[in-house]
Parts: structure tokens; sequence; C-alpha cells
């Protein structure tokens, strides 16, 4: 039967997207990517720096999703903390395929090869980023797959899980139909987003295993990323 959007679904999309092109970071953090040395240690503090205001970016992107602030205050902790990880490994990953200004793409990729990470992290990160980018997905793709990623209920430490899936399933769903709307060609483009999150969930234990490497190297953190990643 014919697929149509209702206007509470327009409505939630429109929202969705408006937040997540308001919350961007700052040019001035960005653009550093071109201008600072590139010692695996510049590198480091570059992308500790970046990743910091990625997280920040984030929070308020999140509290903009309709109904989250609603939800029990320790949930929307742990549901923060729990995505954190997924969600930036989504958001660099899409800007590498949206082709970031001038050179970033480049530069950043660069960085995150020189910034101490071990060989093994480095190939499935830039798998990731590749699979990502085949996608081609549109900017209401790309904004509520972050959203789906947040409200994912079964985080550590959700108390009140259905809670979560009932602003989460209200997401796939629209998801689901923007898929068939926007890729009639590819009836099988909302199965390989969905996809994109399993990966996620994989690339969450490389990123545990880069934080430890990091440490042990007394690599130092943002007070923000200890306090989200619970380290040091
Ligand atoms: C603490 C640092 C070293 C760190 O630890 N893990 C990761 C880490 C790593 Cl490498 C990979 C994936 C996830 C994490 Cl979480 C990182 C660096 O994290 C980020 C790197 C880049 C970006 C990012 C996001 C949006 C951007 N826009 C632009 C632009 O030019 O417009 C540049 C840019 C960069 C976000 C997080």
């Amino acid at each position: 039967e014919k697929v149509a959007i209702t206007k509470e679904q327009d409505a939630l999309v429109k929202l969705i997207v408006e937040a997540y092109n308001k919350h961007q970071i700052p040019q001035d953090v960005t653009k550093k990517l071109l201008q600072e040395q590139y010692s695996t240690e510049e590198n480091f503090l570059l992308l500790t720096e970046i990743a910091t205001s990625q997280v920040q970016v984030l929070v308020e992107f999140t509290k903009n999703i309709p109904g989250f602030l609603s939800l029990d205050h320790e949930d929307q902790i742990a549901l923060l903390k729990g995505s954190a990880v997924e969600a930036m490994f989504l958001r660099s990953a899409q800007v590498f395929s949206r082709k970031m200004p001038k050179g970033h793409t480049v530069v950043l990729e660069e960085r995150i090869r020189k910034s101490g990470i071990s060989e093994e992290f480095i190939t499935p990160l830039f798998n990731f980023y590749k699979s990502v980018g085949e996608l081609h997905m549109m900017l209401e793709e790309q904004a509520l797959l972050t959203a789906i990623t947040i409200l994912t209920p079964d985080r550590p430490y959700v108390k009140d899980q259905q809670a979560v899936e009932r602003l989460q399933e209200p997401m796939v769903e629209l998801l689901k139909k923007l898929c068939v709307l926007q890729h009639p060609q590819e009836p099988q483009y909302f199965a390989r987003l969905l996809g994109r999150l399993t990966e996620l969930r994989t690339l969450n234990h490389y990123h545990a295993e880069m934080l430890t490497s990091w440490r042990v190297n007394d690599h130092k953190f943002t007070p923000l990323l200890c306090e989200i990643w619970d380290v040091q």
C-alpha cells in the first residue's frame, strides 16, 4: 500500500533535523584540524578537544529529542553515557561522507591515524567510515539514526527501558517510511542503515580498548570525557 508520512511524523522529523543542524562543533575548533602541528601528541590533544566539543554538541542535540527530558533523570544520564561513543562514531563518519569543509576529511583521517591508536582499531574504524559513506545518507536519515542510537533502551543501568522504547519505536517507524520514500530503488536501504547500528556496537568494544591503551601511555582526557567514559 502507499506509504505516507503523517502530519505528526513530518513535525517530528523537522524537530530532529533542526536540532541536528543547530548543534555543530564550532568552526574555531574544527579549523584547528588544518592549523596545529602533526605530532602524535598534538593529534591526540586536538582530537581530545574536538571529542569534548562533540560531546557538548551531542548533549544539546539529545535534549532537543522530543520526550527525552521527560525520562527519569538517571536514565537520561545512562542513555548519554551508553551512546556517546556510538553517536560520535556516527557523527564523525557522517562528516567524513558529507565531505567536510575543504580538506578537513583528509586531515582528520591523518590525525586519527597518527594519534596513538593501534593498527588493530584503525582498520575497523575506517571500514565503518567507508560503509557509512557508501550509504550516501540524507540529512533526515543521519539525524534520525543518531536519535535512534541515543534512545537505545538496553544500555547499562537504564531502569525504565519501556519508556525509552516508547520514544525510540516511533523514530524507527519514521526512518523506515523515509527510507522507502527516499530510496524507492533500494528496498534493502533501511535494513542496511540498521546494519550500521549493529556495527556501531562492535566499535564500542574497540573504543574501550583504545581508551585503555591511551591511558596506559599516560594520555590525559578532559573532565567531560572522563565523566562520560568513566575513565580516570
Ligand atoms: C579523546 C579523543 C582522542 C578520541 O577518543 N576516541 C575518539 C573517537 C575516534 Cl578517534 C573516532 C570515532 C569516535 C571517537 Cl569517540 C576520539 C576523537 O573523537 C572524535 C573525532 C572527530 C570528531 C568530529 C566530529 C564532527 C566533525 N566535524 C568536523 C568538521 O570539520 O566540520 C570535524 C569533525 C570531527 C568527533 C569525535
